[in-house]
């Protein structure tokens, strides 16, 4: 990372921090639902609710996302901002107070089932959290229409079943398309979306295929049209984790609704009548979130499988690698021939008198300690396994001889520096042999022959009074 970036990213962790608490978490509740509000008010049609409503999906995952704002001061943040924009837009105090009470029910009713969740469940990363997902958005919306359904006669001259359907799915289809966005972003990813574990480069390729997907739905058109995109949406929620699928089933929920609802690309089939409407809107709304469940499902398996890939290759005392995943990683690397390289043996000093003195859980502490200090002196990508009781091996490629010496005197003085503190307040004098061998040219032996070779090494350093480091050098000598 250069300097820039660096200054970058604590500026951005600085304003995170703010965000996080309760003043800046009430503020962008503030804006965020101000600025929604607007976006909802000036693309409905003259006279009538609006069906582009992110306000109260957007309110709702900001109280999630932000604890700290769900407080009675970020609610009342989230009803001035309601009142302010329907207000300064020229609507009746009495509309808005009605409209904005609907509007809070539905975000209470929501926050009411999905604050009791696990924050893994409501963050999209559990097979379960599209189901809850789901059932907060219908009720939110099954609530918010009681109090707009019978509104509705009063503000609209219409009927209240009319009413309530539309809000229904209107809190429906804007709680699946934006609430998923807020409720799976970290923060720190926006800025690096193609940066690190979220996204690579070379991953566009469903994006890529979703775009051109929709491009071709508008070329063909028909009543089909609506599904062309489902193919390349499902690979997104495969590949991609929950937050960038997210943000394509918004962008497919938009395009969906410009095309259907709206009518701009006449070649496509709109449907005739409101219900016609809301049932095509429900229908696209409800497609898009199996992407979503997609994602979750991989979010977990991925999970999943992470732990099982760390039970297989860590020792569970010390988090070092375990024995096989050591030499397997070793034996890729020799094949790569990442010369010179350093094998080294490492085996504490009277270990067993260790345990004898402070007991089984002080031997185990001593091992975990001197696998903190071990770790700290070597590079990320040198290998580091214990091959089983107190007996570790290091393999150090790309290093010259003078470097692997260092290396290997530094970890045989941190280990003596100090005593290990253990946690009774007694602490445990402590050292090691090591047994190195370097590896100068290749083809000179196999990995069984440098580990037997760094054994005969360490066997040396015991037998010449411990605490000390024995060298063998292969290659330029011959030896
Ligand atoms: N606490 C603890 N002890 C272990 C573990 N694995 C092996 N040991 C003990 O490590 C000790 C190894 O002792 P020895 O092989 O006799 O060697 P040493 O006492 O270290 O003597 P030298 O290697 O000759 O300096 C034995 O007492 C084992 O029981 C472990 O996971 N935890």
């Amino acid at each position: 990372m250069s300097e820039r970036e660096a200054i970058e990213v604590s500026r951005g962790e600085v304003f995170l921090a703010w965000l996080r608490s309760e003043p800046g978490a009430v503020c962008l509740i503030l804006l965020t639902v101000f600025l929604a509000c607007l976006l909802g008010i000036y693309t409905r049609p003259v006279g009538f609710l609006a069906s582009i409503w992110p306000a109260n999906a957007l309110l709702l995952g900001l109280l999630l996302r932000l604890p700290r704002a769900a407080k009675p001061l970020g609610w009342l943040a989230g009803a001035v901002a309601y009142m302010l924009a329907d207000l300064l837009t020229g609507s009746s105090l009495f509309k808005a107070a009605i409209l904005n009470f609907a509007n809070l029910v539905s975000v209470g009713i929501g926050y009411a089932i999905l604050a009791r969740l696990p924050p893994e469940m409501i963050r999209l990363r559990r097979p379960a959290s599209v189901f809850h997902l789901l059932t907060a958005s219908a009720a939110a919306g099954a609530g918010a229409g009681l109090v707009g359904g019978f509104a509705n006669p009063i503000l609209f001259n219409s009927g209240v079943l009319s009413g309530w359907t539309f809000w229904f799915s209107t809190e429906l289809v804007n709680h699946l398309a934006f609430l998923p966005v807020v409720l799976s972003v970290t923060p720190f990813q926006v800025g690096r979306l193609f940066d690190g574990p979220l996204l690579r480069r070379g991953d566009l390729l469903p994006a890529v295929v979703l775009f051109l997907s929709g491009f071709v739905a508008v070329l063909v058109g028909g009543p089909g049209a609506i599904a062309f995109p489902v193919p390349a949406l499902l690979w997104c929620g495969l590949v991609y984790p929950v937050f960038p699928t997210a943000v394509m089933t918004l962008m497919f929920g938009i395009w969906a609704m410009a095309v259907i609802s709206v009518g701009y690309i006449p070649s496509l089939a709109i449907p005739k009548g409101e219900m016609a409407l809301v049932s095509i809107r429900l229908g696209a709304s409800l497609i898009a979130l199996a992407p979503i469940m997609l994602a979750s499902v991989m979010q977990s398996r991925n999970e999943l499988l992470g732990k099982l890939h760390d039970l297989a290759t860590r020792d569970p005392l010390t988090g070092a690698d375990n024995r096989r995943a050591f030499l397997e990683s070793a034996q890729e690397m020799m094949l790569k021939g990442r010369l010179p390289l350093a094998v080294l043996m490492l085996d504490i000093d009277h270990f067993k008198a260790v345990n004898d003195h402070y007991g089984h859980a002080g031997g185990d502490a001593v091992l975990v300690e001197i696998t903190r200090r071990t770790r700290d002196c070597l590079r990320t990508g040198d290998l580091f396994g214990r091959l089983g009781g107190e007996e570790f091996a290091i393999f150090v490629p790309d290093c010259s001889q003078t470097v692997a010496l260092q290396v290997a005197e530094r970890i045989r003085q941190e280990v003596a520096r100090v005593p290990v503190a253990l946690q009774d307040g007694r602490s445990v004098p402590v050292t090691t042999s090591i047994g190195m061998v370097l590896v100068t040219a290749a083809g000179v032996t196999g990995l069984d022959g440098l580990l037997a070779e760094a054994d005969a090494a360490l066997y040396l350093a015991k037998h010449n009074g411990r605490n000390r480091l024995e060298t063998r050098i292969l290659g330029v000598t011959g030896s």
